[in-house]
């Protein structure tokens, strides 16, 4: 039996130790690296961030179409926002050694490509973006064995998955080509450039991709979650894609596979998650149910619908991909992939000098009561699902003298609303179900107009919720599920669930029919916009093929148009 003074000196303690800093506090850190800006957040066990940095880096554009990033600019970003926010976190009283485990996610398909002997980035990173690999991918459409190469993977062949901008770089630039003949080639998406310099190159050679971001190259069969020699086969033409270091495929969740941090004040954390942003988003939504889905209004935006245990290969313009794998089995999605949603706003702002904040150009939209007939494509990179137009250029349709700026920036955030709502029917075909609500994040869906915008097309309630940073709370709780911080998907019951916004739909069925019916008709006028230049120009036998697409698309647009009559 203890003495008197043993349990009073043991409750004396017990006092002092519940006003010193709450060592049994446990904390998660997420690293969420954006197609514009890198951020690090710490996430107590609610899901609540208590801390975050964020860092913009450039935006490289050399040429119409060409989008880049710098490869070690993008490591310096995730560095400093690391040290801000744990900056923040100490300045709160909490302690680093309450920080369990760190999480990443990344903007995925972004090509990287580095000497494993150096750890040197050999180019700049080829953003998702990027459609220089235009005359590539058609050139790989002709090739015999490319209509069987979507079953095995879940993507067409576009310039959006990272093959294309791999090819490129081992055709287009020397020194890739260089070290690719001495056998010392690594190609990985941006988590795998993270993961290998945060811990610390070529030292650790700590060289792994998740199948979220895997799922995103077409090297990987979408089943098996492995390479796939088929898929290699098909894009070894030219050059041996098997000479390339491909990183090993680990699940999105484990205690060992991505290393630890080695430099910097988080030195010897260890990083136990990691999943493509779009994936963490559906799992910071906690979309773990077939049938619940989500929409993330980013640089650009992304819709993605839990298909369960098997894959869905769409055959009306969406993807297939991996949604997470935490323990043994893969759970999948669909997805719409939008390429400009946020950065059509970037553009109104920087491109042609609307405002310099980006709710600045929700208020601008807010100062008419309609698009005023306009139409915006917003085609800055071709367009994405379900229609893969990589001929197509950002279009505006209906410009009248009676076109103000604030048309043009409700027409900007409406182009994404009408995509949206054309990828939810290619989905309803797809998966014949019916989506009774839409869960909604992103920084764009700050705007309370564009979300009801959003309800309106689609004519279902839209669900904001309070705490937007679900992509890299999805991190997280893939970093957390690996140590323990949660245990399964019950114990996330409560997390995220403060405080969200519905927006109803509004608007009447005859006009939401009419705008669609006019976006639609933009859309069939845009396309073919390149096709015919190139024909002109007699420069390639595909660029005749696409006059002949061209011609096709303008006999749709009168289809579209007699519809409309
Ligand atoms: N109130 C707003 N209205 C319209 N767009 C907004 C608003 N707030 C943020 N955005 C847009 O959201 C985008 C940033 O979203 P974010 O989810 O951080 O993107 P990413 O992760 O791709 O970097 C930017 O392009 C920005 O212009
Ligand atoms: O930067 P985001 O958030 O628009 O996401 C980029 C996507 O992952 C590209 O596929």
């Amino acid at each position: 039996m203890s003495s008197i003074i043993e349990r009073i000196s043991n409750l004396v303690a017990g006092n002092q130790f519940a006003k010193m800093a709450p060592t049994d506090e446990v904390f998660v850190g997420s690293i969420d690296q954006g197609t514009t800006s890198s951020r690090f957040l710490i996430f107590d066990k609610a899901g609540e961030p208590v801390a975050v940095h964020q860092e913009e880096f450039s935006q490289i554009y050399p040429n119409p179409g060409w989008h880049e990033h710098d490869p070690e600019e993008i490591i310096k970003s995730v560095e400093t926002c690391i040290e801000g926010a744990l900056k923040i976190f100490e300045k709160d009283g909490h302690s680093k050694d309450s920080i369990k485990a760190i999480g990443i996610t990344d903007q995925r398909e972004t090509t990287v490509v580095w000497d494993k002997t150096t750890g040197e980035a050999l180019y700049n990173a080829i953003v998702w973006t990027d459609t220089r690999t235009a005359a590539l991918a058609r050139e790989l459409k002709a090739r015999p064995g490319s209509d069987k190469l979507q079953d095995i993977c879940g993507l067409p062949i576009t310039t959006y998955p990272s093959v294309t901008k791999l090819l490129w770089l081992l055709r287009n630039q020397e020194k890739v080509r260089k070290v690719y003949e001495a056998g010392n080639l690594a190609f990985g998406t941006i988590d795998t450039w993270l993961i290998y310099k945060l811990n610390g190159g070529p030292d650790k050679n700590v060289f792994v991709s998740d199948p979220t971001n895997a799922s995103r190259t077409m090297f990987m069969d979408i089943r098996t979650l492995k390479y796939n020699d088929q898929l290699l086969d098909f894009f070894s033409y030219e050059y041996d894609i098997r000479k390339v270091a491909l990183p090993e495929i680990v699940r999105s969740s484990d205690t060992k596979a991505f290393g630890q941090i080695a430099s910097g004040s988080l030195k010897g954390f260890p990083i136990t998650g990691c999943l493509g942003d779009q994936s963490a988003a559906l799992v910071g939504q906690k979309g773990f149910e077939p049938g619940s889905a989500k929409n993330t209004y980013g640089t650009g935006c992304f819709l993605l619908y839990n298909v369960g245990e098997k894959p869905v290969i769409s055959t009306h313009g969406l993807l297939a991909t991996v949604a997470y794998q935490f323990d043994g089995k893969p759970v999948y999605a669909l997805e719409g992939s939008i390429a400009v949603a946020g950065s059509g706003v970037k553009f109104l702002m920087h491109n042609l000098g609307f405002s310099h904040a980006s709710h600045k150009i929700t208020e601008l939209a807010e100062t008419v009561p309609d698009n005023g007939g306009l139409v915006f494509v917003t085609a800055f990179s071709g367009l994405f699902a379900p229609y893969w137009i990589d001929d197509a250029h950002g279009t505006m349709f209906g410009i009248t003298h009676h076109t103000e700026r604030g048309h043009i920036a409700r027409a900007t955030l409406e182009a994404v609303c009408f995509q949206t709502k054309a990828i939810l029917d290619a989905m309803e075909k797809d998966s014949g179900h019916k989506l009774t609500e839409l869960k909604v994040d992103g920084g764009m869906s700050n705007s309370a107009l564009c979300m009801q915008t959003q309800a309106d097309l689609v004519s279902i309630p839209i669900v904001r919720p309070k705490m937007r940073e679900t992509t890299a709370l999805g991190a997280a709780i893939a970093a957390g599920f690996a140590v323990g911080v949660w245990k399964d998907f019950d114990e996330l019951k409560e997390v995220n669930t403060r405080g969200q916004t519905v927006f109803e739909p509004k608007m009447e069925a005859k006009e939401s029919a009419r705008m669609l019916k006019r976006w639609e008709r933009a859309v069939a006028m845009c396309r073919g916009w390149l096709a015919e230049e190139e024909a002109e120009e007699g420069k390639t036998e595909e660029a005749a093929e696409l006059k002949g697409e061209a011609d096709k698309q303008m006999a749709e647009v009168e289809k579209v148009d007699s519809k409309l009559a």
